[in-house]
Order: structure tokens, then sequence, then C-alpha cells
């Protein structure tokens, strides 16, 4: 996916300004920064949930813009921060709309496989009949992220994943990740505001700033004081953890 000269703004503030970058295929790639860079808006524009006001954001080489919903719905899938359903609507019923783009409303046997798959890959399936309203923030956000997984795209998209999970979840959640891209080469771009989790598991971080991408480089390259303390105005200590630049802060 390349992305070129993207622009968005509300009312008169700028708050995606020139941003080009290319997303590496079969990688993870993360998205940092402080609240209000322009993260999510740019996930959004990349993902055709809003509109951009300018640039030029290609798929192999064919513009976003151009493609079927249903034919993007089968290359990208995106979970967003706000998922709100007031369907009552169990686990399984939920994660089922992962198949829609493939099967739409009738889903056959492979159909159902994948769905049932996705939810033991999120370690949900003593939940699965459980409504979505009685679960936990933690389990809801497993549910949303199995019905990503459901849907079986190349394109992963998840703007804060980890929101909600504890320790093991969140890491487990990283863990995916990097299984989506090693395993089964989809190529994945996450929102995170756990930098250390960035550093571990992905290959290449974009960091953002004031709606600019102020760097987009391997994770190595970004991981430095300097660039995390002009990001975050913090004093950080980097530190090689197991090969992994890992980030002390406080
Ligand atoms: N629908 C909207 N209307 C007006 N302003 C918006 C809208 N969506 C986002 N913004 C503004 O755009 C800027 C960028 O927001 P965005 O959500 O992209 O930031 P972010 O980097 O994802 O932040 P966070 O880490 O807090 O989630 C912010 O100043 C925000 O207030």
């Amino acid at each position: 996916m390349k992305i070129n000269g993207l622009y968005k703004s509300f009312g008169t503030k700028i708050v995606v300004n020139d941003v080009s970058f290319t997303i590496p295929k079969g990688k993870v790639t993360a998205l940092i920064g402080p609240n209000g860079a322009g993260k999510s808006t740019v996930l959004n524009m990349i993902t055709r949930l809003i509109a951009r006001d300018a640039g030029r954001i290609l798929i192999d080489d064919k513009d976003l813009a151009d493609y079927q919903s249903h034919d993007l719905a089968k290359r990208l899938a995106i979970l967003t921060q706000t998922n709100h359903i007031t369907m009552k609507l169990t686990v399984r019923e939920l994660v089922a709309f992962g198949r829609f783009p493939h099967a739409g409303s009738r889903l056959g046997q492979a159909d159902w496989a994948k769905v049932d798959e996705a939810i033991a890959y999120m370690e949900m399936s003593e939940f699965s009949s459980r409504f979505i309203d009685e679960l936990s923030g933690g389990q809801r956000q497993r549910a949303y992220i199995a019905m990503v997984l459901a849907q079986d795209t190349e394109y992963v998209f998840l703007d804060e994943p980890t929101n909600n999970l504890d320790i093991y979840h969140s890491s487990n959640m990283m863990k995916l990740c990097r299984k989506f891209s090693d395993e089964l080469g989809k190529t994945v771009i996450l929102v995170l505001h756990e930098i250390n989790f960035a550093a571990c598991y992905s290959d290449y971080i974009g960091a953002f700033k004031d709606g600019a991408l102020y760097q987009f480089d391997t994770v190595d390259k970004v991981m430095t004081a300097e660039t995390l303390k002009a990001l975050y105005q913090v004093d950080f200590q980097i530190q090689q953890l197991n090969g992994k630049p890992v980030s002390l802060y406080y």
C-alpha cells in the first residue's frame, strides 16, 4: 500500500498534513505518537472509513477509491477504536459478520469453521454463545478481533487492539499480529500507545506528531531516546532486551 501526500482538515484545523509512506507487504507496522497526532485519522482514511481531502492511496497500484466495497472488504479488515453494536448478538453471531464479504448472509460450513477457528484463536470458545453486551471490556475486544480474524484478509488494520486487555491477553494479541505476518503473510498495521510492544513485535514504526509523519523506519531507527523525546516530551532510556530496543520512562 502506497500513501502519498495525504491531507485531512476538520473545520480550519489541518489534522493530517502531507503524509506519505509505503506500508511494507507482509510485515507488521506500528503507528505511534501522542494523543491527537492524527494516527486514527490516517488509519481511517487508508481503510476508506473517512474521505481524504487530498492525496493518493494505492493498493497494488489501484487507487483505494476505485475499489468496489465488497472487493475491498475481501482485502482489508479494520478494527476501529469505537465499536458500538446495539443489536443483541452472541459472540458467534458477531464473529460471523466477518464472513459477510465472502459469503453474504448465507454462511456455508467452511465459513462457520473459520468463525469457530477465529473464536478459538482468541480464546473465546467458552463465551461463544454469550451476548456481547454481557462481556467484560477485554472479552468484548477479543470478540471484535475474532471478527476481524474471521474476515481473513490480506491487510489487517487494528486501532489500539490492546485497549482493555490485560498483560496476558495484550501480549498474546501482539504475538498473534506476528503470527499473521510470519505464518500467514498478512500485512498488519496497528495504532499502538505501548511503544515497547511496537518495539518488540513490529518490523516498522511510523511515528506521528502534530498531524505529520515525523519518522517512518525500522524499529531500531525509530526507537531512539531522541525521537521518543521529540514525540512525547519525556526522557527515555533505551536498553536492549533479547535483541530488541526497550524504552524506560517514568
Ligand atoms: N470527526 C472529527 N471532527 C473534528 N475533529 C476531529 C475529528 N476526528 C478527529 N479530530 C481531530 O483530529 C486530530 C487527530 O485525531 P486522531 O484521532 O487522528 O488522533 P490520534 O493520533 O489517533 O489520537 P489518540 O492517540 O488520542 O487516539 C485531533 O485533534 C482530533 O481532535
